[in-house]
């Protein structure tokens, strides 16, 4: 058996359409969406990563506005930079791309974007909504996994996820969105200190690999049939880009989202969503305010 592939790539550009049908609407209404972000320091891999969101916002017509600071800004430099971004009404979403330098605090920064503006939904208001089950931007890895198995009508409901790993951009928020009553998983978390990964990988119908460590995931630990999705990415003896996930596991698996081209795709797609989202909400405000003045 060979596993069908849940395609980001393909699943992501058929977002970006319909997004670009929203951008349209917000556009002849006066509102043109804009994506800012702040890339800190000259790391090759976060200035490929912030090149490639620039290029989905040129094909969905979202505008763009790019900040950058050298590795040696500081703390106020940077924060002067969020705060302008919070000011400019011309962008309505941003990221601070992570990591930021070592000596920066990354939880001061994250605590200073205004969270309307928070196009990551990686900033405490929104993680505390998420928690809350109120409405908020939603963190965009974890909501691309669920809007991928999604349109390829992989079972949520009464599935058992097992994560991998506990970072703060997907496995520590998101059993949050998998234990919500209309996915309503039930979610297991791993992490260097769960005793038997094996035993917790072994009864998962959904393997979410975000652990940054390469092929953590073998084909004998994987249930036949199950949907495994790979969102690690390491480097091995000789420099090669690894992921999470055992290339075996494909012959084992029902599905599987391959990396690249499975999740990555998706996070930036559901990035764009949060910007036209927040926009939609933006030009909302500003209608009810006109009409009110
Ligand atoms: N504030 C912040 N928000 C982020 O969302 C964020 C971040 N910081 N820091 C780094 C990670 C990493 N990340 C990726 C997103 C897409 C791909 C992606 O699209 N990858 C392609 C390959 C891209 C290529 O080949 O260049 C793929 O998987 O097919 C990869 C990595 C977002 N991150």
């Amino acid at each position: 058996m060979t596993a069908q592939i849940l395609d980001g790539k393909a699943t992501a550009a058929a977002i970006k359409s319909e997004l670009a049908a929203r951008v349209s609407a917000l556009t002849a209404r006066g509102v043109t969406p804009g994506l800012g972000t702040l890339l800190v320091g000259d790391d090759v891999g976060s200035q490929k990563y912030v090149a490639g969101k620039h290029r989905d916002c040129a094909e969905v017509g979202i505008a763009s506005i790019r900040r950058e600071l050298p590795a040696t800004a500081t703390q106020e430099d940077v924060e002067a930079v969020v705060r302008e971004l919070n000011e400019d009404p011309d962008c309505t979403g941003y990221i601070v791309q992570l990591p930021l330098p070592a000596g920066i605090d990354t939880g001061r920064v994250l605590e200073l974007i205004d969270p309307a503006k928070d196009a990551d939904g990686l900033a405490p208001m929104s993680l505390g909504k998420l928690v809350l089950n109120q409405d908020a931007p939603l963190p965009c890895t974890p909501n691309g996994i669920l809007t991928l198995l999604r349109r390829y009508g992989v079972e949520t409901k009464g599935a058992h996820l097992t994560v991998v790993g506990r970072g703060m951009t997907v496995g520590r928020s998101i059993g949050l969105l998998f234990t919500r009553r209309e996915v309503n998983a039930t979610v297991t978390l791993c992490h260097t200190g769960t005793r038997d990964l094996s035993e917790q990988l072994r009864r998962a119908d959904i393997v979410v690999a975000a652990a940054g460590a390469g092929h953590i995931v073998r084909p004998e630990d994987v249930k036949p049939g199950a949907a495994v999705l790979d969102v690690g990415v390491s480097r091995d003896e000789h420099g090669k880009i690894v992921g999470d996930v055992h290339p075996g596991v494909a012959e084992v698996a029902g599905w599987v989202a391959p990396n690249p081209g499975g999740v990555g795709p998706m996070t930036r797609a559901l990035l764009l969503q949060n910007v036209v989202e927040a926009a939609e909400r933006q030009a909302a405000a500003r209608g009810a305010a006109d009409d009110a003045g």
